[in-house]
């Protein structure tokens, strides 16, 4: 029988309860006295014996109404509670301070993968022995936030939270453990970092050239397949990676891009593997995780990888052979699920003849080769670019320039671009900070040969007997003497030669040179 009892306020109604219960030998579950009422649970009685009891505790003095209830009040908070921890998406576990597990969630249950949620009553440290976390919050009453767990006999990975609960007194009474699987963890990493979602209508073109290899590349995102862009500089291969990786199944997952040559070797071996803790001095506490445990699920770019040394290149082997990765200073194998997408614009086929490039390696990196094109060999792309780059440049500036002059596009046309479409974008750039009137004209357009024209060209035998940083000195300054003569202020020769306002002012201080002296 469960009920409850609303009275007047008055003294020892619990008492006389309990006595009408006792006269009929009936046992209580639970009795919880809140304000006026009274909530009680008995053994299941029989419909006389219940209606027996009812009638004597309506007798009583001061009962206003007696009601029949399906829950008790704890009982209906652990269900809210209960229903509240089911719908969000994160693991709850919570104990005693003895570490006696007083509530698990369903969603926690999923992520450890406990064969069954009858887990209540234990101890953390027997049902949940890799839930060390929380032991330790119960131990030393400190949290500690976002740790990463890796327990391999249980397949479990994932990340952690624990927080000590503390009653109105501030003692310890428990703790809590909020986790999150590592596929939530990337999900999150992937909102916060996550670059603008690149398509391939996002690729700028018009040559039939471009067209069919936006077509290979476009069937080619549907496979799981390793691919290798080769492409000048600037050329748009990282684009192509990106577009590929969002028309692929992996598009919910992560795209993470990588410059091997950006970083030092040994700096890139634990960004790309991880590494457990205490492998170096100041390395984080609890290890860290590489980019292709991150990646997981998703694409891992892997820009100029021509140029990764002979021990990363076996280590990167082992990947993509086993689809496991070890961790530096680890001895536990992880398993991953990455697309790998590199890029080179070096030759790797004679670096593989010279010996440089592991042959093995290569011909794992290479299963479907794309070859971008450089610019000159697709000059039909370079107006409808220019245009592109000009009009999403302008409209993120307060500018009076509508155009670009035809004179203009045909020296644009012109060039051979050695920095590829990343060099196009720079001058359009520049052309636009130099310009006057309405259009860019044919002179506001600065291309890189003729910037070195005017200023580097010096015969090497000039700066033989220098050391590297005077040479440089010299260099830069007459960048500068030259650029004067063509730009009558600091703020144009900035825009011009890729530098702020002040380090033109600053740069020319420095080599004694004013507008009035030089010219
Ligand atoms: N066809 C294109 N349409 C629009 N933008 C492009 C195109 N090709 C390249 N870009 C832009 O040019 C710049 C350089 O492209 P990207 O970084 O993809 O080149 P990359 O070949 O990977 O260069 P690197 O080898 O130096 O890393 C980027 O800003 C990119 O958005």
């Amino acid at each position: 029988m469960k009920i409850c009892i609303e009275n007047k306020d008055r003294h020892g109604l619990v008492y006389d309860i309990s006595k009408i219960l006792l006269k009929y030998n009936v046992n209580i579950i639970s009795m919880e006295v809140i304000k006026n009422t009274t909530y009680l649970e008995t053994e299941a009685l029989s419909y006389k014996g219940e209606q027996k009891i009812l009638s004597e505790l309506h007798e009583l003095s001061g009962i206003v109404q007696i009601k029949s209830i399906m829950l008790m009040p704890h009982n209906e908070k652990y269900q809210q509670m209960d229903i509240v921890f089911n719908t969000i998406n994160e693991g709850i576990i919570i104990t005693d301070k003895n570490g006696n597990i007083i509530y698990i969630n369903k969603v926690a249950v999923k992520i450890l993968k406990i064969p069954n949620d009858d887990i209540l009553g234990q101890n953390i440290s027997k049902a949940l022995p890799f839930c060390k976390l929380l032991l330790k919050t119960l131990q030393t009453g400190k949290k500690y936030l976002h740790h990463e767990v890796y327990a391999e006999e249980y397949d479990n990975h994932y990340m952690v939270s624990s927080q000590p609960l503390l009653d109105e007194n501030n003692n310890l009474s428990g703790g809590v453990a909020v986790i999150r699987d590592m596929e939530t963890v990337r999900q999150i990493y992937q909102k916060i970092t996550g670059q603008p979602s690149i398509s391939f209508k996002d690729i700028i073109h018009q040559s039939d050239i471009m067209e069919k290899l936006i077509l290979s590349a476009q069937h080619y995102a549907s496979s799981n397949s390793t691919i290798l862009i080769r492409g000048e500089t600037g050329s748009g291969k990282e684009l192509f990676a990106r577009a590929i990786h969002n028309a692929s199944p992996r598009h919910d997952n992560i795209f993470l891009a990588i410059n091997c040559t950006a970083i030092p070797d040994t700096l890139l071996e634990s960004e790309l593997f991880g590494y457990e803790e205490g492998t170096f001095t100041g390395a984080n506490k609890g290890g860290k995780l590489g980019l292709f445990e991150l990646a997981s699920g998703g694409t891992l770019f892997l820009d100029e990888i021509g140029d990764i040394s002979s021990t990363l290149q076996a280590k990167l082997l082992r990947v993509l052979q086993e689809h496991r990765v070890r961790r530096i200073g680890g001895n536990r194998e992880i398993p991953i699920n990455v697309r790998i997408i590199s890029a080179t614009n070096c030759n790797l086929e004679q670096m593989v003849k010279d010996g440089l490039f592991r042959q093995d390696l290569y011909y794992r990196l290479n299963v479907i080769p794309l070859y971008l094109p450089p610019l000159r060999e697709r000059k039909e792309d370079i107006r409808l670019l220019a245009n592109y780059l000009f009009q999403s440049t302008v409209n993120n500036i307060n500018t009076s320039i509508k155009s670009i002059s035809q004179e203009a596009f045909e020296k644009l046309t012109n060039y051979d671009y050695p920095g590829n479409v990343r060099e196009l974008s720079n001058i359009i750039e520049r052309a636009i900070n130099v310009a006057q009137g309405s259009q860019i004209t044919a002179e506001d357009i600065i291309l890189f040969n003729q910037m070195q024209n005017t200023s580097c060209a010096h015969d090497l035998n000039e700066y033989s007997t220098l050391n590297l940083d005077e040479a440089l000195r010299r260099t830069e300054k007459n960048i500068l003497q030259q650029a004067m003569k063509k730009f009558s202020s600091s703020r144009k020769l900035g825009a011009a030669l890729g530098l702020s306002h002040t380090s033109v002012i600053r740069k020319m201080k420095e080599h004694n040179l004013s507008f009035d002296k030089n010219n």
